[in-house]
């Protein structure tokens, strides 16, 4: 799958994947903005709007609901993760295998590098297996290419960025999700130094409709092939308008200015 081209993730090139694996990463205090959505339940139902092309959660709460979803939902299974109560160099542990992922009927799997990190190249060696075993089960392969680690201070400097573009094609992934870098350019030069893989932006913690909307307009100006999101979505007292807009700067090309129009919000 490279960018532009169609997998089971994508629609027309480009991607909306939605992300739901805070209650690890973060902690249920994401939910606390909105507290129906620590139930799962309410994010598979969300994952079902026509503009998320792939639903992003881990085992357990793929296990729980994705039978159920199935026939409407492209299940992304995040295989690793750490909770926010570790406290030593970014790491991630493997949490679920490709081979029990794709039996539960998985479409791709999400795999989080921290490049920089003390713990660099194990996570590199666990990706390795990952990705190998991804590619005999026709997996689709995204990177959650996030540069973190003690010896890094600006983990969102232009240059910082397109080295975990980079990263995740050198190593084999098909999408690269990156932060985005502060500004149109260095997102451009991000996706051009991940050559043929996608690249999609990291939505990141909640801003208001209009800055949100316009960033995404700006990644996707960059060449991004869409966006994966969390809180900018589900944090928010009406997550179905802004997956509207989302479809509609995403899919339709339209402006930030334009979308908030058409949907209005
Ligand atoms: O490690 P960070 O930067 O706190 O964010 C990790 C979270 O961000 C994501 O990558 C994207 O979610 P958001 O859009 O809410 O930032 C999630 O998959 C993950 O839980």
């Amino acid at each position: 799958m490279r960018a532009g081209a169609d997998s089971a993730i994508t629609r027309n090139g480009k991607s909306i994947i939605l992300a739901y694996d805070h209650g690890l990463e973060h902690g249920p205090t994401d939910f606390d903005p909105v507290p129906e959505t620590a139930d799962p339940e309410v994010l598979w139902d969300l994952a079902t709007h026509s503009a998320v092309t792939a639903f992003a959660v881990q085992k357990g709460v793929a296990e729980a609901y994705y039978p159920s979803y199935e026939d409407d939902v492209s299940l992304l299974a995040k295989l690793n993760g750490t909770s926010n109560l570790w406290m030593g160099e970014p790491d991630s542990a493997v949490n679920w295998t490709v081979e029990n992922a794709a039996d539960l009927g998985a479409d791709a799997i999400g795999f989080t590098l921290y490049g920089g990190s003390n713990h660099e190249v194990e996570m590199q060696e666990e990706f390795r297996d990952v990705q190998e075993a991804a590619r005999d089960e026709d997996l689709g392969v995204v990177m959650w290419s996030y540069p973190r680690g003690q010896g890094l201070k600006n983990d969102k400097k232009p240059g910082t960025i397109a080295y975990a573009a980079r990263l995740a094609l050198e190593l084999g992934a098909d999408i690269a999700k990156v932060k985005y870098p502060g500004s149109e350019e260095s997102m451009r030069r991000a996706v051009r130094a991940a050559g043929p893989a996608g690249v999609v932006m990291s939505g990141g913690s909640k801003t208001s409709d209009r800055d949100f909307l316009e960033t995404v307009e700006s990644a996707m100006d960059a060449g991004a092939q869409g966006l994966a999101v969390g809180r900018n979505v589900f944090q928010r007292e009406d997550p179905e308008g802004i997956l509207d807009a989302l479809e509609q700067v995403i899919f339709e090309e339209a402006t930030a200015d334009e979308a908030l129009e058409t949907v209005g919000i």
